[in-house]
C-alpha cells in the first residue's frame, strides 16, 4: 500500500512470469507507449480479474485504443509487460488472438462476403461449436444473411463483428467501442449478455464512451487519463465511497477547506463550495465547524459520468497520483 492506501501491484511486475491465469486474466505492468512527441500510454499497471466485466473510460485520445492494441499483440509497447490469459501479448500473440474475442474500434470485414459466408471462413479457426453458435448469434441480431458485408449498414456490420468475436465462447473478450452503431434495443441485450458471460466466469473487457452504460453492467472501472490510469476500483466501492459534498457558505468570500478523503474535483460557486471526493470518512461532517462560516453541509451519491468528469477534469491531486487500485483480496490473489 502506498501512503494514500492505493495498492501498486509492484511485486506482480517484478515477477509478471508469476502471473496465475485463473485469478488475473490480464496483467499490465509498468506498461509505456510513447507515438513521437505523445506519450500514450505512460507507466500503467493494471490487473483484471477473472468473471469480471472491467470497463476502461477515458475521453478521446487518453490511450485506450493503444493499450487495447497491446493487449491483443498488434503493438508493441516501448517498456513494460502485459500477458493476457498467462501469455505474453508480444512474444506469444498468436496464441492470445486465437484465445481471445477482439472487436477494434473499426472492425475489417472481408467486405465481399455475406455474414454467411465470412462464418463459414471464420469457423476454420474455431472448435466445431463455432458455427452453430454464430449462426444462433446472426439470427438474433436479425443481420440479413445473404446480403454482402459491404451491403450491410454500420450497425449490422458491428453485429456481424461481435458475433465472429463471441462465437467461440472465449475466455476473454475485449472491446472497443462495441455498442456504437447498434441500436438502443440491441445494445441493452448485447450489455446484458456482458453480465451473463461475467457470471459464467468468462472475461470482459470493455472500452467505452457510454459511461451511463458502463454503469449498468460493469464490475469494475479503470479511468485512463493522457496515457496515465487515473483510478482502478470496483463500481460498487466506487459508488459507496464517493460522494459529492457541498458547502454552502455564511459569505461567499470566507475560505473553507475540503473535507477529508481524497477530492477528486473542486467546485467554487458564489456562496458555495463543491467537492467530489473518495474515501470519504464517516464523520467528515466533524470538518465542518459552527464557527468556520459554513451555513449548511449535504452529500450526494455521484453518477459515474460525475466521478468521471471530477477525475478527468478539475483535479487538485498531484497529476501522477492514481485515485485507488483494487486490493489484494478483492483479486482473490495471496499477498
Ligand atoms: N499511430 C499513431 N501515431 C501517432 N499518434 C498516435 C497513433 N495512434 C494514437 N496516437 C495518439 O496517441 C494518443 C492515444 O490514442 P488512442 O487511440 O489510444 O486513444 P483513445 O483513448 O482510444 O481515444 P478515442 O476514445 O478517441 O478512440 C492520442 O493522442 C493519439 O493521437
Amino acid at each position: 500500500m502506498n501512503e494514500n492506501n492505493a495498492y501498486v501491484p509492484e511485486s506482480q511486475c517484478d515477477a509478471p512470469e508469476k502471473v496465475d491465469g485463473d485469478q488475473a486474466v490480464i496483467q499490465v505492468c509498468a506498461v509505456s507507449k510513447r507515438y513521437r512527441d505523445t506519450q500514450a500510454l505512460d507507466r500503467i499497471d493494471v490487473t483484471v480479474p477473472k468473471g469480471t466485466v472491467f470497463a476502461l473510460l477515458g475521453e478521446n485520445g487518453a490511450g485506450k485504443t493503444t493499450l487495447i492494441r497491446i493487449l491483443t499483440g498488434y503493438l508493441r509497447p516501448d517498456r513494460g509487460t502485459a500477458q493476457v490469459l498467462g501469455y505474453d501479448c508480444i512474444a506469444q500473440s498468436e496464441t492470445v488472438r486465437r484465445r481471445i474475442g477482439y472487436v477494434s474500434d473499426t472492425p475489417s470485414l472481408y467486405e465481399w462476403m455475406s455474414a454467411t459466408e465470412i462464418g463459414w471462413f471464420a469457423s476454420a479457426f474455431y472448435d466445431d461449436a463455432f458455427p452453430k453458435r454464430y449462426n444462433e448469434l446472426i439470427d438474433a441480431f436479425q443481420v440479413p444473411i445473404g446480403t454482402k458485408i459491404s451491403a450491410l449498414s454500420k450497425g449490422q456490420r458491428a453485429k456481424v463483428a461481435l458475433a465472429l468475436a463471441t462465437a467461440h465462447d472465449p475466455e476473454l473478450l475485449i472491446l472497443d467501442e462495441p455498442t456504437s452503431g447498434l441500436d438502443p434495443m440491441v445494445r441493452r441485450q448485447f450489455l446484458e449478455s456482458m453480465v451473463d458471460r461475467a457470471a459464467a466466469g468468462r472475461t470482459v473487457l470493455l472500452s467505452s464512451h457510454q459511461i451511463n452504460e458502463v454503469e449498468r453492467v460493469a464490475d469494475i472501472v479503470a479511468i485512463l487519463h493522457a496515457g496515465k490510469l487515473r483510478l482502478v476500483q470496483p463500481l460498487d466501492v466506487l459508488k459507496h465511497q464517493t460522494r459529492i459534498v457541498t458547502a454552502t457558505m455564511d459569505d461567499a468570500h470566507v475560505y473553507c477547506p475540503p473535507p477529508r478523503g481524497d477530492v477528486l474535483s473542486e467546485t467554487i460557486s458564489g456562496r458555495q463550495r463543491r467537492w467530489v471526493v473518495s474515501n470519504l470518512p464517516d464523520d467528515w461532517r466533524t470538518d465542518f465547524g459552527a464557527d468556520g462560516g459554513v451555513r449548511h453541509v449535504e452529500d450526494v451519491v455521484p453518477s459515474l459520468e460525475e466521478i468521471f468528469i471530477a477525475v478527468c477534469g478539475n483535479t487538485p491531486r498531484k497529476p501522477d497520483q492514481a485515485v485507488s487500485f483494487i486490493s489484494d483480496h478483492e483479486l482473490g490473489v495471496s499477498p
